[in-house]
């Protein structure tokens, strides 16, 4: 059997309430692992994020890049938590764990009625950038322009939620499928690093929307540049990201401007 173990997936903002954070993912995580042991599960994918790696030494980004560097709680978790999975792996040749790394996941479901709904204020750029299109916030705060990248905006690899979900179907079937035990970590990006700027320029271009932003100070915890070398998700899973920018920004769009108040229409 496999089951999908997205639900350590971190909620709200980590950085106020690190302690009771920590307590509840790492809790969480043995609890969740006793519980799947007792049902004969052996075998899952964990949501795992680029965050891991903390301010990369080397671009892209592979497998290979030390962990435990981390920048945030949130990444602190994760990197924890990967590694209790990969002690378990060792300890106990039962388990198989598939851990992917998430890069910056964006966009919607085609259909215009999934799509990424926040609580509050957005933290992350995308559905903050969408949000202002739509004329529901004034002004997307852009945060650091002196970054040493093309523009001085911090630079990232934006990843379509679709094959995001893709990639997990393939992890799946890799699980299924194979004899080997153990733990396996793949990159899900695309390999390319779109900065702040290219994002609000393509997300203009799709909506054809003006999207007014500020300059302001860096925030807290950011790196300058991030992307992946998923060639391993490639090569080992048949998977790699076959979505662009523009479709990105296209697909959260349409979601956008469909619920101008997300979910809150329905
Ligand atoms: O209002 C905003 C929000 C973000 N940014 C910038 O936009 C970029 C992307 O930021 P964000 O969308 O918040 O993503 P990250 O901080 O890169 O973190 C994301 O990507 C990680 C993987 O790398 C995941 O683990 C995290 O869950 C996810 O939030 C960064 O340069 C931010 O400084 C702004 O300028 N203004």
């Amino acid at each position: 059997m496999v089951a999908h173990f997205a639900a350590l997936k971190a909620v709200g903002e980590s950085c106020r309430i690190p302690l009771q954070y920590y307590h509840n993912n790492m809790t969480g995580t043995n609890v969740l692992l006793e519980a799947m042991a007792d049902n004969n599960v052996f075998k899952f994918v964990y949501s795992s994020s680029a965050t891991v790696y903390g301010e990369p030494k080397f671009l892209p980004v592979t497998e290979e890049h030390p962990t435990g560097n981390c920048t945030s709680p949130y990444g602190k978790t994760k990197y924890f938590t990967e590694e209790i999975l990969k002690d378990l792996c060792k300890s106990d040749k039962r388990w198989a764990v598939v851990s992917l790394r998430y890069f910056n996941p964006v966009g919607a479901h085609i259909s215009g009625r999934i799509g990424e709904d926040p609580n509050g204020e957005p933290n992350n750029l995308m559905p903050y950038i969408a949000q202002v299109a739509v004329g529901r916030r004034p002004s997307l705060s852009v945060y650091g322009s002196d970054f040493p990248t093309h523009d001085g905006t911090g630079v990232r690899d934006y990843i379509h939620i679709v094959d995001l979900a893709e990639g997990h179907v393939k992890a799946l079937d890799k699980l299924r499928n194979i004899a080997e035990t153990g733990f396996f970590a793949y990159n899900l990006g695309t390999g390319v690093g779109y900065s702040v700027l290219d994002m609000v320029k393509a997300f203009e271009k799709a909506s054809g929307k003006k999207v007014n932003y500020t300059l302001v100070d860096r925030r807290s915890g950011d790196v300058a540049t991030c992307y992946a070398d998923a060639t391993l998700a490639d090569k080992k899973l048949g998977w790699k990201a076959e979505r662009g920018i523009d479709k990105m920004c296209e697909d959260t769009w349409r979601w956008q401007s469909q619920n101008p108040n997300g979910y809150a229409n329905k």
